[in-house]
């Protein structure tokens, strides 16, 4: 089983258990002439690129007991899941009891620590010596239960209800605030907003008080920017909800024997007022420079980095902190003739120079990751790239 807590020992292993490319495209293929399993990898990967910080201040994010959260994103495809993933084994092995959350409805948690955890429930993640707990949050579940909660409090169930009791005005009044529309057809990122309030629910709990760390991997970028201008949107819609409801309790108060229905009306309530709270604190879980950093993922092309700059700029306008930018699968200095490797490795500089200039970018912590020649797959292979980016 490929296990083992010396750091040494993993690289050895996982280089034991690597798959190889094709040595001209390999960036590790000019050191392979020697035994493979003895070249101290760290010192292979380290000569890349342009300017970029010597650490990613691991310490600084390791500092403390208070429960910090970590939420990485950025562009489909740059390496999200595998930096969150490397990211969480990391804090985990440093002695941070820590959750891993993904966001993104295609999930790829599983994939990536090549173990079951999906389920929409906390699962440990095997392979370590410490707590790491593993959740994929299910939205379509989510979604139902907000769902049900909404039509039976307002929702056009209620409005249908209405028209047939006589009560025009009122149901008239609903279709202004387009309450039918919010609650049949939830608008694009609803889901995941939803989500976010459920794994507020988790940490909430008693239960769940022993996470120190908890680390986002979240949906690319159109989502994740839906869902951190979410809260407010709907922070705002349960609003009116709640507003309406009041009214049409103290309307219908003469009717209250023929909607009958006291106890459940109040429980639907009391659940929208549930998670109007959540959003709330979503909200300022997101803003909260003390305890969050969104950490933007990206890959040295001109279009990844173009979308990372219009990410940055979303991100500050929504006040979420951001700190630092990880450039991924950077490819070293080609050791061969191999033209293609050159051409490559030019692009990616070029790339590289933008985010120099780049007045969104320029001032933010870059942590450079070179592109390996395996797929980071496992515990120990996350573990090894979580020991090359978080240093
Ligand atoms: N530095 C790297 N070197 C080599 N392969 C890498 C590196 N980073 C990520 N990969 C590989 O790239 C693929 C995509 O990575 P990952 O799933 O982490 O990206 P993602 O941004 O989360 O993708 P999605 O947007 O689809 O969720 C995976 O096969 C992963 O193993």
């Amino acid at each position: 089983m490929l296990l083992t807590s010396s750091p040494h020992l993993t690289r050895r292993l996982f280089f034991a258990a690597s798959r190889h490319l094709s040595p001209c495209l390999s960036p590790l293929a000019a050191t392979r002439s020697a035994p493979f399993l003895t070249v101290p990898r760290t010192l292979r990967v380290r000569s890349i690129a342009t300017p970029a910080e010597a650490t990613a201040g691991f310490d600084e994010m390791a500092a403390g007991t208070q429960r910090k959260f970590f939420l990485l994103g950025g562009k489909g495809g740059v390496g999200k899941t595998s930096c969150a993933a490397s990211l969480a084994v990391k804090f985990a092995n440093n002695g941070h009891p820590t959750l891993i959350v993904s966001t993104d409805p295609a999930h790829s948690l599983s994939d990536s620590f090549a173990q079951d955890l999906s389920g929409g429930t906390l699962v440990p993640v095997d392979g370590l010596d410490s707590p790491l707990f593993a959740l994929e949050i299910n939205p379509e579940k989510t979604r139902e239960e907000f769902r049900s909660a909404s039509q039976s409090s307002g929702g056009s169930g209620v409005k249908d209800f209405m028209d047939s009791m006589g009560l025009g005005m009122l149901a008239e009044r609903l279709g202004e605030l387009k309450l039918g529309e919010l609650l049949d057809a939830p608008p694009p990122g609803l889901d995941e907003a939803i989500a976010i309030s459920k794994v507020m629910q988790f940490v909430e709990a008693q239960e769940y008080n022993m996470f120190s760390r908890i680390v986002f991997d979240t949906a690319p970028t159109g989502h994740t920017l839906r869902l951190l201008s979410l809260p407010d949107f709907l922070d705002a819609s349960i609003g009116k909800i709640m507003k309406l409801r009041q009214k049409l309790a103290s309307a219908t108060s003469a009717l209250k024997s023929v909607f009958g229905q006291e106890g459940p009306r109040q429980d639907a309530s009391d659940k929208l007022e549930q998670l109007r709270k959540r959003m709330i604190k979503v909200r300022e879980l997101f803003r909260d420079t003390q305890s969050t950093e969104f950490i933007i993922v990206t890959i040295p092309t001109v279009m990844a980095i173009s979308e990372s700059s219009r990410l940055c700029t979303s991100l500050r306008k929504e006040h979420v902190p951001v700190k630092r930018l990880i450039v991924n699968q950077i490819l070293p200095p080609p050791a061969s003739d191999c033209k293609f490797c050159a051409m490559k490795r030019k692009d990616q500089m070029h790339a590289l120079e933008m985010i120099q200039n780049d007045p969104e970018l320029k001032g933010l912590k870059q942590i450079q990751a070179p592109l390996v020649d395996v797929e980071i797959r496992g515990v120990p292979a996350l573990r090894f790239m979580g020991e090359m980016i978080w240093k």
